[in-house]
């Protein structure tokens, strides 16, 4: 993964890139997301992340991990707000892309054919092991997919799926551990 991230650093100086970190609920995401962001800035490029306005769990202005690391963001209403917001920025980080709108992939292209690198951070599957949103387009038009895996909360494998705990069988329910669990294959589907 490290050697990946510099592979890519390298590249953005001489044209954009698309990097996808996906995976369950509570895999590590976002925290991979601010990792990355982190070192960007360490190397004094100009960075910007974005969120889903409708994701309003925690700060509007703030990315946070369920461990609580934190890193400033912006909130938009949808995927083409990030582009003029994104002028002079040479990473763009994105996180819970599985919620924005149609838009995204066409987005993330723009800004990588620009010479941005663009990170993006989100949900595979939905609750019940659906693809979710434009991810899987978004996977499929990116340089690197990472796949993280959380501690199945049953039998201590690695989990990809985010099983919902509620009776609620819409697809966007907003939660955390009251609402969801990381579960490996066997016990997601037992
Ligand atoms: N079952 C679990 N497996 C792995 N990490 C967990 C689990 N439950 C809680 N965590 C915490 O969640 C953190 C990852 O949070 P985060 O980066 O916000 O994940 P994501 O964005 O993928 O939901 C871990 O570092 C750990 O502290
Ligand atoms: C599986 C699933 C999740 N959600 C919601 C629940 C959380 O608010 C976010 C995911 O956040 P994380 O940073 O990946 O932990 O998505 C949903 O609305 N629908 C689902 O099917
Ligand atoms: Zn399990």
């Amino acid at each position: 993964m490290l050697y990946n991230e510099e592979v890519f650093k390298r590249k953005s100086e001489i044209g954009g890139s698309i990097e996808v970190i996906c995976g369950s609920m509570f895999s590590g995401k976002t925290e991979e997301l601010i990792r990355r962001i982190n070192r960007a800035r360490i190397a004094k490029l100009h960075v910007e992340i974005f969120s889903p306005v409708a994701d309003t769990r925690y700060d509007k202005s703030a990315l946070v991990s369920h461990n609580l690391n934190s890193i400033p963001s912006k909130a938009v209403d949808n995927a083409a707000s990030i582009l003029p917001l994104a002028d002079d920025i040479q990473v763009v980080g994105i996180d819970e892309a599985q919620f924005f709108d149609d838009e995204l992939p066409a987005v993330c292209t723009a800004l990588a054919n620009n010479g941005v690198r663009v990170i993006v951070a989100g949900l595979d599957m939905d609750f019940k092991g659906r693809p979710f949103g434009s991810m899987p387009q978004i996977m499929s038009i990116a340089e690197s997919v990472t796949k993280l895996h959380a501690v199945c909360v049953k039998c201590g494998s690695a989990a990809m799926y985010s099983y919902r705990l509620v009776p609620d069988e819409s697809k966007i329910l907003l939660g955390e551990k009251e609402s969801y669990e990381p579960r490996c294959r066997n016990c997601f589907k037992s």
